[in-house]
């Protein structure tokens, strides 16, 4: 997998190397390209922003910049993602839909947004996905790009040493995920679940599965689908 990302602060994605993913480009599993999108701008104070049409308060990032820095990257295959709070939902079924693609370019905005013809434009000729990672707003699409990028990068294959430990977890089949424990069996007074103990695995899948129950309907209702 190949990820590019489109950004005014490409400084920001310097840590790429030492996370997770470092091991991941190291293994040649996964590439990853930063570029700033100053560096498709022609006048001399480098601008990407301008006020907005229509009126009201904030900036709005301009269209030629990206347009320069998108045609360079994008191919037919390529998937955009623009990190915005208009977005869709980001859930771990996204995660792993862009898991299996080739080409993710991430466009991270700032200010009150890209001008809305970016997304126009690419939509006529690949495909784009503007994604939120939640009901809350960033000062630009960084973050939630490494965010996004983290969710996406631990289920390619060969990035996570146990690809097990991928399938049991929290959204992996809808669910909340079950409470954890280890040794010691009893800390500040508190014990370990006694069939947690028990060596029965039957009994112990079962708690687990009652628990993730009872966890998602007490904390996220709304993953529980009305028949
Ligand atoms: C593209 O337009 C904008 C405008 C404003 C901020 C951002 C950055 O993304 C977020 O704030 C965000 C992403 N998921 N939840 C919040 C993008």
């Amino acid at each position: 997998m190949r990820l590019d990302i489109v950004t005014i602060f490409p400084e920001f994605f310097g840590v790429l190397d030492v996370s997770l993913l470092g091991r991941a480009r190291a293994a040649g599993v996964i590439e990853v390209g930063v570029h700033d999108l100053r560096d498709h701008t022609h006048d001399r104070h480098r601008t990407v922003d301008d006020t907005p049409y229509g009126g009201g308060a904030g900036m709005v990032m301009k269209p030629e910049p990206w347009g320069e820095a998108l045609d360079a990257l994008l191919t037919p295959r390529s998937v955009l993602i623009v990190p915005s709070p208009a977005g869709h939902p980001f859930t771990q079924r996204q995660a792993r839909e862009l898991a299996v693609r080739e080409h993710l370019v991430f466009a991270c905005g700032r200010y009150e947004g890209i001008d809305q013809r970016v997304v126009d434009h690419y939509s006529e000729r690949t495909e784009v996905r503007v994604l939120s990672i939640g009901d809350y707003v960033l000062n630009g699409g960084e973050v939630a790009t490494m965010a996004m990028i983290e969710a996406i990068a631990r289920l390619v294959p060969g990035v996570v040493g146990n690809p097990e430990s991928l399938t049991e977890e929290s959204h992996e089949d809808g669910l909340l995920e079950y409470p954890s424990y280890t040794k010691p069996a009893s800390w500040r007074g508190l014990e370990v679940p006694p069939v947690l103990l028990s060596g029965n695995h039957g009994a112990v899948a079962d708690w687990r599965r009652e628990q993730q129950l009872a966890r998602t309907r007490a904390i996220r209702p709304d993953l529980i689908e009305k028949p």
